[in-house]
């Protein structure tokens, strides 16, 4: 399969919004469903994010990253994946960062205040205003989701799934003897959360792996973000919705840098299958559970089965 044969959906409104429950909605919330069940992938155009605030974005997280390590090193956090990660011999080709709650004044500030404690207005509003577009589309994605499959309560299952969020901002490098060879810079792995929202700085370099097992390069299209579905809503979704595993594989010398943003689900909130996606044609898959157990079981096993082993019926 091409990468040119995975859905791409186009919410492009001239700014004004598909109106809830129209026939477009219901159209476009098939699409997205259509998707999410064979691919577990999209791509999408939208005009929520301006190319300017793109471009801004990439500029502020080069500055970011140009930093003294040391500086860096300064990113602490208890929750996983969040702290600081320096290239080591465990993660060899990237480094990166986590921001919790960026769209939130206070995060985006502190966060950006340790890195320059005398402030940087343009650091922190880039980030929260691109952080806070990408949550509303987060939501709107969602609510397509859960919509199509008739759960009547949908608007408030998905702010559920996007109380609070993960920012990532990512550097990939490659070694200068290297630039013919393709290498795997992040292996391959399913997101944890309900749905991941990328973008890049057109430096081919994340890949799919198809249902049928072969990895595919994936273009993200420029003014458009890459979808990607989650273990979370996985599970809500009783199985119907595919989690898409993907990486990064590298060729070249040139640097690549994306960023990323994981709505998510609070630490304590339960995951429970919606009644409506239960029936005698789809029996129960997956128990409740809460999900931060389910991430301490993945960090404790490592397992690409870790939703089944640990939540399936
Ligand atoms: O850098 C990318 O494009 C992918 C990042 C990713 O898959 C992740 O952070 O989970
Ligand atoms: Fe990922």
């Amino acid at each position: 399969m091409a990468s040119e044969a995975l859905p791409y959906l186009d919410l492009r409104r001239g700014g004004s919004g598909v109106q809830e429950g129209s026939e477009e909605w219901r159209d476009l919330c098939l699409k997205v469903r259509e998707a999410g069940e064979t691919h577990g992938f999209f791509l999408l155009r939208c005009d929520e994010v301006p190319d300017d605030l793109r471009e801004e974005m990439f500029k502020q997280i080069i500055t970011l990253f140009d930093l003294p390590l040391q500086t860096k090193m300064k990113y602490k956090k208890p929750k996983l994946f969040r702290s600081y990660n320096r290239r080591s011999p465990i993660t060899p080709f990237y480094e990166g960062f986590g921001v919790d709650d960026a769209p939130l004044n206070d995060e985006a500030e502190s966060f950006t205040n340790l890195f320059w404690p005398e402030g940087n207005p343009k650091f922190s509003e880039t980030l929260k205003s691109m952080s806070s577009k990408m949550l509303g589309l987060g939501l709107l994605v969602l609510k397509m989701f859960m919509s199509s499959y008739g759960v009547t309560n949908y608007a408030s299952e998905a702010e559920k799934f996007i109380s609070t969020s993960d920012f990532k901002l990512l550097k990939y490098v490659l070694p200068d003897d290297s630039s013919s060879e393709t290498k795997v810079t992040m292996i391959s792995h399913t997101d944890k959360g309900c749905i991941s929202i990328l973008y890049d700085n057109d430096v081919q370099g994340l890949q799919m792996l198809t249902r049928s097992g072969e990895w595919i390069d994936i273009k993200i299209p420029k003014g458009g973000f890459a979808i990607i579905v989650g273990d979370v809503l996985k599970a809500w979704s009783n199985g119907r919705l595919h989690a898409a595993t993907h990486r990064v594989a590298l060729t070249g010398d040139k640097l690549r840098y994306s960023f990323g943003l994981f709505p998510m689900v609070k630490d304590e909130t339960e995951i429970k299958v919606p009644n409506e996606l239960v029936d005698d044609s789809h029996p129960l898959r997956y128990k409740p559970f809460i999900y931060k157990d389910y991430l301490n079981h993945y960090i404790a096993t490592r397992n690409p089965e870790s939703l089944d082993v640990f939540a399936g019926i």
